[in-house]
């Protein structure tokens, strides 16, 4: 018969065949069960939201990169592109009375315009925390000491976490005297890491030569506590200072929850998202060009919604740590199902029987649904990846 008709799926998504399901599904169950041992709780929203609802706290191109369409109103309806939104709309709102610190966790598919690659799609899925109503450093540790925890349980073993506060950059920024338009410019050269694009807007900036010198090198202040002298020397500003101050304090809990050598110090690191306020982190992992995960404190989206509150978090890309994993040799292959029951000519409602009964013993169980001789249920069984053959009959 002639095909002339291939069915595609659309850019930037994907299917997850068996096999990679089940491997999502483990990374997943592991992750709930250790937010959940952290105190926190899970919530689940809308898939999309009111255009203006996610806009919420983001810069002026974020609707660029969302999915939108329209209700039977005509109003304009977006896919959520992560769960930070929504999840402030919901302590601003229905859960403002719950008393804080409010602990929420969530696992779901988030959508995004992206140019798509592999662990890049563009509705990808996202293990994430969030910690409202809590100000202080404890919080932020707590956020960064278990994104560790986080990347640990999904069976990463090598991974760093890079820290930063867009303080650091704001007070440096605040200091310069470039227009709005030329601090976009620099932070988004910074965020590529673009030195060369850096260097030229700093050419042009009409800034003297120490502040250029300043502005260039901050992409470079990474690595570990020795940046932070140099750091303290070239921001004599009050709000870098502040920045610095705040990482040092982060960084003692780190210590205290042993997980300090995991984190390095990159006060260049901006994330792509506008509502940051405070520290930022992004975590590492070898084999892949972009961060399995991320997150920092936003501490005035909150207050968008009516209620100001300050609020941190972070989120875990799912195919990310499942892309490491496999890049790493470490991905574990599925297990086995246990029993294949398969039954001769006339005993499927024995070979039923016998299947609940495995079943409610706990056994993964599948069932012939065919009658067969023992010989060709041995093959199947093998076939069906089962670890035991049941025969019914015979
Ligand atoms: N929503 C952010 C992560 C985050 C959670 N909380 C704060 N930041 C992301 O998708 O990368």
């Amino acid at each position: 018969m002639k095909q002339d008709y291939v069915p595609q799926i659309p850019y930037g998504t994907r299917d997850f065949l068996p096999r990679e399901a089940g491997r999502k599904r483990v990374v997943e169950a592991g992750l709930a069960q250790l937010f959940s041992s952290w105190g926190y709780d899970e919530v689940v929203t809308p898939t999309f939201e009111y255009l203006e609802t996610l806009l919420v706290g983001s810069a002026n191109d974020a609707e660029q990169h969302m999915f939108k369409f329209l209700d039977k109103n005509n109003r304009i309806l977006a896919l959520r592109p992560d769960m930070t939104t929504p999840i402030a709309r919901i302590a601003a709102t229905r859960m403002r009375e719950a008393g804080a610190p409010l602990r929420l966790f969530y696992l779901t598919n988030v959508f995004r315009y992206e140019l798509a690659q592999a662990g890049r799609q563009c509705e990808f899925y996202q293990a994430g925390i969030e910690l409202l109503g809590a100000p202080g450093p404890a919080a932020d540790a707590e956020i960064i000491a278990l994104a560790v925890a986080a990347m640990q349980e999904a069976g990463l073993t090598q991974f760093q976490v890079s820290l930063g506060q867009v303080d650091f950059i704001n007070g440096i920024m605040a200091e310069s005297e470039l227009s709005a338009s030329q601090q976009q410019l620099v932070k988004a050269a910074i965020i590529r890491r673009d030195l060369v694009g850096l260097g030229e807007i700093l050419r042009t900036s009409g800034l003297s030569a120490a502040m250029q010198g300043f502005l260039q090198s901050i992409p470079v202040l990474h690595g570990r506590q020795e940046v932070f002298e140099q750091a303290y020397k070239m921001a004599p500003n009050a709000v870098s200072r502040g920045a610095l101050d705040n990482l040092a304090d982060i960084y003692r809990l780190l210590t205290s929850y042993g997980v300090e050598q995991h984190v390095n110090f990159d006060l260049g690191l901006i994330r792509d998202f506008d509502y940051y306020t405070g520290m930022v982190f992004e975590g590492y992992t070898p084999g892949l060009g972009f961060p399995v995960c991320g997150g920092g404190r936003y501490d005035k989206m909150l207050a968008s919604f009516g209620s100001d509150s300050p609020a941190t978090g972070f989120a875990l890309g799912i195919e990310r740590v499942l892309l490491a994993l496999e890049r790493q040799g470490l991905s574990t292959p599925p297990a086995a199902k246990d029993c294949y029951v398969a039954w001769q000519e006339n005993s499927l409602p024995e070979a039923i029987a016998a299947a609940n009964e495995l079943r409610a013993e706990g056994w993964r169980v599948e069932l012939a649904l065919e009658p067969q001789s023992r010989e060709d249920a041995a093959i199947s069984m093998c076939q069906r990846c089962c670890a035991k053959l049941h025969y019914i009959g015979g």
